[in-house]
């Protein structure tokens, strides 16, 4: 923590205004990383000191109640993070102040070393490279699952430029190869209406990796999931390793010991701040956590 601008400006100042926004084409990217290696981003998101996102002592008020207390919290550039919590931690509340959906109180939300969040409104936001995948799967039912990717993609501003009424090859390829991640290939051609629950869920994620997020923010993405979807749905997600970060909040604890594995850090939330933080084994052994979540 001590190496980020927030805490360290003399190094590395954060500048004034909303860096990297403008023309939709010049958004950035988390260098390093391949996005679908498709397309090279000329300006990187700043992650040269190793942290995608910083939270620092954010504070959330709803009316007297602190929904988030003084929350702090890093996720490191490529990293998969889950973060678990009893029903009112604040894990919600901290995904809509990433997004810009929730101004807080006070506290600092950087993107990399210098995009502050708090200075952004939700549609620039967006335009950093933060996707976010809601609890419900939102897809367009009446198109097949191939225009899905497709419209996601023409949404992504700096395509228009490249997209004519047909998609170039260039395009095709992205689009095949987001099929092929999110194992949809020989469903491209169906109305993504007939898809099931599990389906459409990496129907969205796909729609999100369309646009190439930096980092993506899923919320309880295995709700309503059978057992094979949500597996189905980790295997997925680690392959996604390295090419953008992740963070999951989720109450599946094996969905959630899928992701983390033995090393991955788990972070858990309780009355709008960090309860613990390490790996799964480390979490699950914690007296605080074992008492306000996981129980005896
Ligand atoms: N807009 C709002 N107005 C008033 N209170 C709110 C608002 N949004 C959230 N809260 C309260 O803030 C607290 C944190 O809510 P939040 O949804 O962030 O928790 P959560 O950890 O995501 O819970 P869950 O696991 O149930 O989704 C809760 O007590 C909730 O009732």
């Amino acid at each position: 923590m001590d190496t980020h601008p927030a805490t360290d400006r003399a190094k590395a100042p954060a500048p004034r205004g909303a860096p990297g926004l403008g023309d939709g084409l010049d958004r950035p990217a988390l260098s390093g990383a391949p996005a679908l290696g498709h397309v090279v981003q000329p300006n990187a998101i700043d992650v040269s000191h190793g942290t995608i996102l910083y939270l620092e002592d954010v504070t959330v008020s709803f009316g007297g109640f602190r929904a988030l207390n003084k929350l702090s919290l890093t996720v490191d550039a490529g990293e998969l993070r889950c973060v678990i919590g009893p029903n009112g931690a604040g894990k919600t509340t901290m995904m809509d102040v990433i997004t810009g959906k929730t101004s807080p109180d006070s506290g600092k939300v950087y993107l990399g070393q210098s995009i502050d969040l708090t200075r952004l409104n939700e549609p620039q936001i967006a335009q950093t490279g933060i996707g976010r995948k809601f609890q419900k799967p939102t897809v367009f039912e009446q198109h097949p699952v191939w225009e899905n990717l497709e419209l996601a993609m023409k949404a992504d501003k700096r395509w228009w430029a490249s997209l004519r009424a047909r998609l170039d090859r260039p395009a095709q390829a992205r689009i095949e190869h987001t099929l092929e991640v999110i194992r949809l290939e020989s469903d491209a051609r169906r109305l993504a209406g007939e898809l099931s629950h599990g389906q459409k869920q990496r129907l969205e994620i796909g729609m999100l990796l369309m646009q190439q997020p930096a980092l993506l923010l899923l919320d309880e993405p295995a709700a309503g999931m059978t057992d094979d979807e949500t597996m189905e749905l980790a295997v997925l997600l680690n392959r996604l390793r390295g090419t953008c970060s992740m963070m999951v909040v989720e109450h599946d604890m094996e969905f959630v010991a899928a992701l983390a594995g033995a090393t991955g850090r788990v972070t858990v939330m309780a009355e709008g701040r960090v309860l613990a933080e390490g790996s799964l084994d480390h979490v699950k052994r914690d007296e605080a956590v074992i008492e306000s979540y996981l129980g005896r």
